[in-house]
């Protein structure tokens, strides 16, 4: 049972805007109707940006979730983990990598112990993670390591859309020599799995993408189309799941086109976050699917330039908060 429970809300880059859109979340609970999180940081780091940015905002550092319940109405829990470098906002430093990973691995922790309804992540700055020996792309892949799931998917959520890229984060040579057609199953699959389940959507449309422009002209613009998208295709419509293309990724978008699918399966990272990002940069929530426990993050990144600011938008971390908490809800 995950209603009574906090969400643990890890720290991210300490020199980018967690802290900021953090701070901006927990003022907003009340007109956002967020319920009770905990953030994973340095209380005193977090105690220092909100003397600069809202002091209004009372920090209460914690030393377990369930004290984030009883105090959250009046400061936002931190559950303390001090950081071995002062962090400066917009200025990162190596020094607080393994900080930032353990943040990560005990909201894991505390998720999967049962002290924490979900895990939701601040942006990680990943040039910083992999310089100091990261072996991860991203988050995503980290999580499944971390939870030993065979396959996990990341979604891209707003309102508007849902998008899945089948390749993630690799370079797109890479991602075109990755793809396949098993790829393209196992991620149709698993993404119509989470629309019923956690989206409540009880026949699931999937609208997949062509990989070449005009899906391939029928293999006359590259032969992926019609060699791995379109067998993958016939495959996802033959489990039963209400699949359709390959379509051309530049007509799949517009209003009434969405209106014919639930979610689009897409063929590479870009073709998949450009549009959702467009569409609504401030109300995405990326989410990963296939993984023993709920994990939703903002759309966004560090966002080093805003750091310290104050003009860092939560929005998207409050998207993030509410989607998991909903998922959390229906999962029970
Ligand atoms: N889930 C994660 O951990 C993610 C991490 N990243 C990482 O973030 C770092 C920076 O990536 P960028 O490509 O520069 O993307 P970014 O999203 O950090 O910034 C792109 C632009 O959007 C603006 N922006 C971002 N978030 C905003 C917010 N909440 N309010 C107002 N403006 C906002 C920034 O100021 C910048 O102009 C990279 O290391 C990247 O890998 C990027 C996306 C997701
Ligand atoms: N562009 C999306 C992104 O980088 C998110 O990655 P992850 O850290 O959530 O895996």
């Amino acid at each position: 049972m995950t209603k009574a429970l906090p969400l643990a809300l890890t720290m991210g880059e300490p020199a980018g805007i967690g802290g900021d859109i953090a701070l901006a979340a927990w003022r907003r609970r009340k007109t956002a109707d967020l319920a009770p999180f905990f953030l994973i940081d340095d209380a005193d780091r977090v105690t220092r940006l909100a003397d600069r940015l809202d002091p209004g905002v009372r920090i209460q550092p914690i030393d377990h979730p369930e004290q984030a319940l009883a105090c959250f109405d009046d400061a936002l829990p931190v559950l303390h983990r001090s950081l071995p470098s002062p962090s400066r906002p917009g200025i990162t430093d190596p020094a607080n990598a393994q900080a930032v990973i353990a943040a990560i691995e005990e909201a894991v922790r505390l998720t999967r112990s049962g002290q924490a309804a979900a895990v939701v992540t601040n942006p990680i700055h990943k040039k910083v993670l992999y310089d100091a020996g990261f072996p991860f792309p991203g988050h995503t892949e980290f999580l499944a390591a971390l939870a030993e799931s065979p396959r996990v998917v990341m979604m891209l959520a707003a309102p508007q859309l849902k998008v899945v890229p089948v390749t993630v984060h690799l370079p797109l040579r890479a991602a075109i020599a990755a793809l396949s057609i098993d790829e393209i199953v196992d991620t149709g699959i698993l993404t119509a799995k989470a629309l019923r389940e956690d989206f409540g959507i009880s026949s699931p449309r999937l609208a997949v993408a062509g990989l070449n422009p005009h899906a391939g002209e029928n293999g006359a613009m590259g032969s992926e189309d019609e060699e791995i998208v379109r067998p993958a295709v016939e495959s996802l419509c033959r489990q039963g799941i209400d699949a359709f293309g390959p379509l051309a990724a530049d007509t799949m978008f517009h209003p009434r086109a969405r209106a014919g699918y639930d979610a689009a399966l897409c063929m590479y990272h870009d073709q998949a976050l450009i549009p959702l990002k467009t569409l609504d940069f401030d109300g995405g929530v990326n989410v990963t699917l296939g993984l023993p426990f709920i994990r939703t993050s903002p759309d966004h990144g560090t966002a080093l330039d805003l750091a310290g600011s104050g003009r860092a938008h939560p929005d998207s971390l409050i998207a993030a908060l509410t989607m998991a908490r909903t998922m959390a809800d229906h999962r029970g």
